[in-house]
Order: structure tokens, then sequence, then C-alpha cells
């Protein structure tokens, strides 16, 4: 049974919830680790970044002690300041390499992921994707995804480069002036504490302001969608009230923001120019006292410029590694789901040729979601090869779910079910499904082109065998008359295609499948008479020659079926041929009557 992951039952105001630890990252670690030169390579130009980016005050001491004193000579001022340009051509080259290499490497692991994630999805049976609806699981395949994306190609780069520049920053102020630097170490978290408290603060107001501002859209939506019945009641006057409501919190939200931008701006200034300023003055009194030169305090106050923006960086980083843990955490879960069905280890062969026999017996099932209810009690139901019986009942009787167990979506709690005398529980469910053609109720089409969407389940199919399909299927004239043929496109789900269209379009991919065993669950939908007698017309034609399990709303299929199973409450209360069962008065006359056009009650 799919087990309800704890953080996919997240609320969309979840959804990026970090996670509490980093472990989590350790699978994007094992998918980077596939990529061993990129990442090499992304960490020799990250070093490569960071130690030119502390060369960079280096040389500046240089170009002030040696270029800029009185008297200095051109060949000293030239060689000072090409260092420098070597230095920034460097850094300039090591840079691009880093960014492309960890930015490739960030897309990679999320193609890595996705496609993964998606095929673990497809193995999936379908009690899963009714715990876990497939916008959650789209959003996790989208936004956390893009979460890691950011971590491997930011993120984890960020914190690599900053601690480089941080601690190599650090030890080389000591090495220019140790007491100086004894200093700064304290002055340093007095700078960055404020100001990350502040980011924060100001993080957490942004987001509460962007809220309100979707409050305002959402409620404008609802007055304009709702414009006729406001009026009409005379509520203008309320609606204007309840908007103007949601428009003063929105501006509060927003004063909020702004004035904690203010302070903030205000903090950053005077505690970021102001150390500066301490430190020069210092520096000026060692200079001149004669125990300084005037580059070592150049040097010195454009590397603790660096070293702070490091560690200030450093603060931020950790709660996005968090976040990107969460998204990892997240996806791990889709990764690992483990398909609650599966084939066992050692799957029996189905005889071979197929026969098509397939029978229930004694079977009793529960759906995971409704533990409390069977939706099939007792049901016992032998279908010969060749045979055509056909399945009515009021709704929520149990009609497709005895298609999906047919299939193996799900395994019974009592009885067993036997394809060509295999119980289905012993066999692989891919040989299962490899012998059953479905024809759902609502033809299912791919936003891709006829011919695709046609030999769906067999790939093989020549032009000729689809066109042989189409035909009988009755979709051939229409199929013929598309612009490019079998190459059309489609449009989603077939929108192109009329319902009926649509309907043969399934029914000559069942036909396609070469299938011993149909599984047909008829349409409700109405179709005219011309459509209704093509589709009925391609129906006859599938059936023939196969084993036919048909979930019935016409009363021309219940006519032609060799028996009719007529279930109530998950059991078979009736079974007969349609004339026997109509004179009989039971549950079948007047489901007939009812569920059939008045051709049923006249047959009666
Ligand atoms: N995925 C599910 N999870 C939980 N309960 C389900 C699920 N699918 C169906 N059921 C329940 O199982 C019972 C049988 O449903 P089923 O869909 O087989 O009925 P049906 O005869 O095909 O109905 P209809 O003609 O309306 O399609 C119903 O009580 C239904 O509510």
């Amino acid at each position: 049974m799919a087990r309800r992951p704890t953080s996919t039952s997240a609320a969309p105001a979840d959804e990026d919830k970090p996670a509490r630890s980093l472990g989590p990252l350790a699978m994007i670690w094992r998918l980077g680790a596939n990529y061993p030169r990129q990442v090499t390579l992304a960490l020799l130009a990250l070093l490569t970044t960071s130690s030119a980016t502390i060369a960079i005050p280096m040389r500046f001491k240089a170009i002030v002690d040696q270029a800029f004193g009185t008297g200095a000579r051109v060949d000293d001022i030239a060689h000072a300041f090409e260092g420098l340009l070597a230095i920034v051509l460097v850094l300039g080259a090591a840079t691009a390499v880093r960014f492309y290499c960890v930015s490739w490497l960030g897309e990679r692991v999320v193609a890595d992921l996705r496609e993964k994630v998606q095929a673990n999805l497809l193995r999936l049976p379908p009690s899963f994707f009714e715990a876990n609806s497939p916008k959650e699981i789209s959003s996790r395949m989208t936004s956390d995804t893009s979460l890691i994306e950011v971590v491997v190609g930011t993120t984890v780069s960020i914190a690599l480069r900053n601690a480089i520049t941080g601690i190599g920053g650090t030890i080389y102020l000591f090495f220019l002036a140790p007491r100086l630097t004894l200093e700064l170490l304290v002055v340093i978290p007095l700078v960055i504490v404020p100001i990350a408290t502040f980011g924060r603060r100001l993080k957490s107001a942004s987001r509460t302001s962007q809220d309100r501002i979707a409050d305002v859209g959402a409620k404008v939506a609802e007055v304009l969608g709702a414009m006729r019945v406001v009026q009409s009641f005379n509520q203008e006057a309320r609606e204007a009230g309840r908007f103007a409501e949601v428009v003063e919190q929105t501006f509060a939200a927003a004063r909020r923001r702004i004035a904690i931008r203010a302070v903030m701006t205000a903090t950053v200034m005077v505690l970021v120019f102001g150390s500066i300023t301490l430190l020069l003055w210092q520096g000026a009194l060692g200079v001149a006292r004669g125990t300084i030169s005037g580059g070592t305090i150049a040097a010195f106050v454009v590397t603790a410029g660096l070293v702070a923006g490091a560690f200030g960086a450093l603060t931020e980083v950790y709660g996005e590694l968090l976040r990107g843990a969460g998204a990892a955490s997240r996806l791990n879960e889709l990764l690992n789901e483990k398909p609650a069905i599966a084939p066992p280890a050692r799957p029996m062969a189905l005889p071979a040729p197929p026969r098509g026999r397939i029978a229930f017996e004694k079977v009793t099932f529960r759906y995971p979601a409704r533990p409390d209810l069977p939706a099939i009690m007792d049901f016992s139901l032998s279908v010969e090869p060749g045979e055509t019986v056909a399945i009515v009942g009021p709704s929520g009787a149990g009609k497709s779910t005895v298609f999906q167990l047919a299939q193996r979506f799900y395994d019974p709690q009592a009885g067993t079910i036997k394809l060509d005398g295999v119980p289905l529980a012993s066999a692989d469910p891919a040989e299962i499904r490899n012998r059953m053609a479905l024809v759902p109720q609502e033809a299912v089409l791919f936003a891709a082109n006829a011919r695709d969407n046609l030999r769906y389940g067999n790939w093989e199919a020549s032009d000729e065998a689809i066109w042989e399909a189409a035909r009988a299927a009755n979709a051939e004239a229409f199929l013929r008359e598309l612009p490019e043929g079998l190459d059309t496109f489609l449009g989603e789900n077939g929108s192109r295609l009329s319902g009926g269209q649509r309907q043969r379009v399934a029914i000559a991919r069942a036909l396609l499948r070469q299938a011993p065993i149909l599984l047909l669950d008829e349409a409700t939908s109405a179709l005219d008479a011309e459509s209704e007698r093509l589709v009925q017309d391609a129906l006859d034609r599938l059936m023939a020659s196969r084993t036919t399990l048909v979930i019935a709303h016409r009363l021309a299929t219940v006519r032609q079926a060799d028996r009719i199973v007529v279930m109530d409450g998950g059991r078979i209360v009736e079974d007969g041929t349609h004339e026997a069962l109509s004179r009989a008065g039971g549950l079948y006359a007047r489901l007939a009557a009812l569920q059939f056009d008045d051709r049923a009650v006249a047959a009666q």
C-alpha cells in the first residue's frame, strides 16, 4: 500500500520547507559524483578564483608602496600594474570556467534527478497517485528540483568560494597586521550580525507583502467573477469595503517592509563606513608612527572588506542549504518509493500461445484509501476464451474495480484472479498487461501525432497495420482527411478531434495491440446517432474473436453479449442473457429501463 510520505502531504505553504539537517543533500553529492571531471574542474577553478581574489589586495599593497611613492621608477610602476592585470585576467578566466562547470553540474544533476524520479513514478501503482496528487508531484518535479539546481549551481559554490576567501583573507590579514586583525575579528561579527538579522526580517516582511498583493489579486478576481450577483444583491458598498480592507492590509505590510529597509540601510552604512573609518584612523596612526606602510593599510582595508563580505555571504548560505536539503528529502521520497505491485522474484510464465481465459475466484477487495468498505465482495466470475461478458450495475457497484483488479493495479485481500490458469500475483504485471487491451470510458490521447496515438502500445506496427486497424475502427475516413495524414498533431488530449473520433482512435489503438483480452469501458457520453453507430460498429469488430469484459451502457452491447453479469454493492446479484434477465424483472430489468434508451423498455 502506498504510504503517504509525511512531507508530501504538505499544504502549499509548506512547499519549500527547509530540512532540519543537511543530511538529505548526500543524494545530490552522489548524483554529482557521477561527473568527476566536471567536479574536479569546478573545484580547481573555484580555488583559483578565491586565490586570485585574495591576490588582488596583495597587489594593491605592492602598487601603493612601489608605484605611488614619490620618485617611483617607471619600470616598477609597470611591473606593479602588470601584475594586477595578470591577476584580473586569471580571475576572469577562472570565474568563467567555474561558472560554466558549476552551473552545468547544477543543471545536469537536476536533469538526472527528474529522469530518475519520473522513471520511478512510472513503476508505481494507482494507489500511490491517490495518496499523492499529480499536481503536488509535478510541483516537486519543478520547484523542488529548481531548489536543488540553485544549491548545486550557486549555493555550494558560494559557500566554498567564501569559505576559502574568508579563511585565506584572515590569514593574510594576520600576516599584514596582527594587532589590527585581532581588533577586526571583534568588529566583523558586530557588523555582520545586525545586518544578517535585518536581512532575515526584511525577507519575511517582503514575503508577507507579496502574500498581501496576491490577496488583492484574488479579491479582484472574485468580485469581477461575481459582478452580476454583487450588483443584483446590491452589495457594491460592502464589496468596496471588503476590498479596501485588503488593500489597507497590503499597505500596512508594505510600510513595515519599507521601515525595516530604511533602518537597515542606515545601519549598514553606519556600520560599514564607520568600521572602515576607524580602521583607516588606526592605520594613519600606525603610518605616522612609522610602524606600518601605506600599502599595507590599503591592502588591509580591501582584504577586510572581502573577508567581511565572505563571512556575511556564509551566514545566508546555511539557510539556503537547509531549504535545498528539504527539497532533496522530498524528492528522495519519490525516488525511493517502492511499487506496491512488483513482479515476483521468479514470475510464472503465462502459457503461450495465450488462450484468453480470465477467472475471479471468491475475490474480496478494499481500496487502500477506503479500508472499511469492500469495493468487491466474494466475487466469482469466469470468462471463457472468446466469450463476451457485459457487466452492468448501478454507480459504485464495483464494475471499474473489476477492471483494475484484472490488470493487477491492486491485489485483492482475499481470493485469486487467474489469467489462463496462472494466478496474477505469481506473474509479471507487464506480461499480464501485455495480454490485455483497454478501451477506457474517456479516450485518453496524447499530445502527439495521429500515428503515435494509434500505435501507442504496439510501436512496431507498420502504417499498413495502422490503416487496417483504423478501417476496422471506422476511423479511416476522418484520419485520411487530416491535413498531414498520420503525421497530424492531434492537440492536447486529442482536442482537435470530436468525442466520437477520439473514441474510435482509442478502439483502433486497442485493435493494434492484438491482445487476447479486451477490457472495454463503454463511454456514457452521448454521441449523435451516426457517431454512435460508427463507434458501435467498430466495437463489434473489436469484440469479435477476443475475450471481452465490457462495462456496458448501451443496449446494443448487452444484447450482443454472451452473458450479462449484474453487480450491486460489489457482488454479482444476477447473471444471464438480456432476454432472460429482462423477463426476471429484477435489478437488471429496472436498470435496463432506466439506463438504456426507450428501446430497452420496449424490449421487455
Ligand atoms: N480509488 C479508490 N479509492 C477508494 N475507494 C474507491 C476507489 N475507487 C472506487 N472506490 C469505491 O469503490 C466502490 C466501487 O467503485 P467502482 O468505481 O468500481 O464502481 P463502478 O461500478 O465502476 O461505478 P461507476 O459506474 O460510477 O463508475 C465505490 O464505493 C467507490 O466509492
